[in-house]
């Protein structure tokens, strides 16, 4: 039998404490009565988690140490599971995550955070004026999106004020799905259309302040006031003071709406630079011709004659080289 700690009859004495017998030589998974939860919102160590329909409080583990618990991740939980008032549950184990969102505060910052986890998509939502669009800030949510392998999704708002073309010409040959939307026009269409790119996925949104997206999922989630208020009055917070992020069950799909009002700006220090070649799939075939372990900002790139010689769109590689001008400073300091 294989013997967990100094201590391998701790379960046992725990278990006849409770007033269960085991045998001894048939040890199964600790906590075998618990149940899975969902993370909709962490917010000081407090995480809300919905086990079936029930939004329940818990608190990790002693056990789980320094191990983050993140929206959207699938915990293990134990005790008081009623989700009345006051109660507390216990996190006993965090579910391995098909994919982890990843920041760090800048990318002089080598923290990284795990911002959501077991997202397939990220929707970058930028407006198309008021806020200006930022193509640098779309450019480096892609490579996060890359990186942490969720499938990007442009959603371009306020196409009231300013035409989407010049901006899609850009991203269009990325083949990267996108949907225009504008305020005026959310009546059931155009909010059913998006609804259906978002359907069966759990999509994590990110956008910079004032670019709609509270809007957006507003118009999305009608209730989210009440699913918001729900879990405010579990956290005992206000009720616009998420801080952390809030996962929304999107009505009528199996979807899942991850508004992240704390990501801000995506710190790419956590990802290997030969990586970000792949958030430009209409450049990578021009790197054939580069010398070995090419950081694609160097003079013998083969970058520049591929793209001079009409291979692929040159705002493209100014992008690149922004991105990777932005690793480097860092690097060098
Ligand atoms: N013209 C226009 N304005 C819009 C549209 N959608 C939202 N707005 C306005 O843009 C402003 C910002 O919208 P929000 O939804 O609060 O933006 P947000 O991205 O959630 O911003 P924060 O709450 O600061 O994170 C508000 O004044 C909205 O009324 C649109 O389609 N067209
Ligand atoms: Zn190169």
């Amino acid at each position: 039998m294989r013997r967990y700690g100094k201590n391998p009859d701790e379960d046992d004495i725990r278990t006849r404490a409770r007033g269960r017998s085991r045998p001894r030589t048939h040890r199964r998974p600790a906590h075998e009565d618990a149940e899975e939860g969902f993370v909709v919102t962490v917010d000081r160590g407090r995480v809300t988690c919905l086990v079936g329909e029930r939004v329940v409080t818990a608190m990790k583990a002693r056990e789980l140490g320094r191990k983050s618990v993140v929206v959207g991740d699938r915990v293990a939980v134990v005790g008081d599971l009623s989700g009345k008032k006051d109660t507390l549950a216990r996190i006993v184990r965090v579910e391995e995550r098909s994919s982890a969102l990843r920041r760090t505060a800048d990318d002089d910052d080598p923290f990284e955070r795990v911002v959501v986890a077991n997202a397939d998509q990220l929707a970058i939502v930028t407006a198309l004026a008021d806020p200006e669009p930022r193509p640098r800030l779309i450019d480096r949510c892609l490579v996060a999106a890359y990186d942490a392998g969720l499938d990007p999704l442009l959603i371009l708002t306020k196409s009231d004020l300013a035409p989407a073309g010049p901006l899609l010409e850009t991203y269009l040959p990325l083949g990267i799905r996108h949907v225009v939307t504008t305020r005026e026009q959310f009546d059931e269409d155009t909010v059913a259309g998006v609804r259906e790119l978002l359907s069966e996925r759990v999509t994590a949104f990110v956008g910079h302040s004032g670019v709609g997206k509270t809007t957006l999922v507003n118009a999305l989630v009608p209730d989210r006031q009440r699913a918001t208020g729900e879990v405010n009055a579990v956290t005992g917070r206000g009720r616009h003071t998420t801080v952390s992020a809030l996962a929304l069950p999107l009505p009528g799909t199996r979807g899942w709406v991850i508004d992240t009002p704390g990501v801000r700006s995506f710190g790419l220090h956590h990802i290997d630079p030969s990586r970000v070649i792949h958030a430009f799939p209409d450049l990578e075939p021009g790197t054939e011709g580069c010398p070995r372990a090419c950081g694609h900002d160097e003079p013998d790139c083969a970058l520049d004659d591929w793209v001079a010689e009409g291979h692929a769109d040159p705002a493209r590689l100014y992008s690149l080289r922004r991105l990777l001008a932005t690793r480097e400073r860092h690097e060098g300091d």
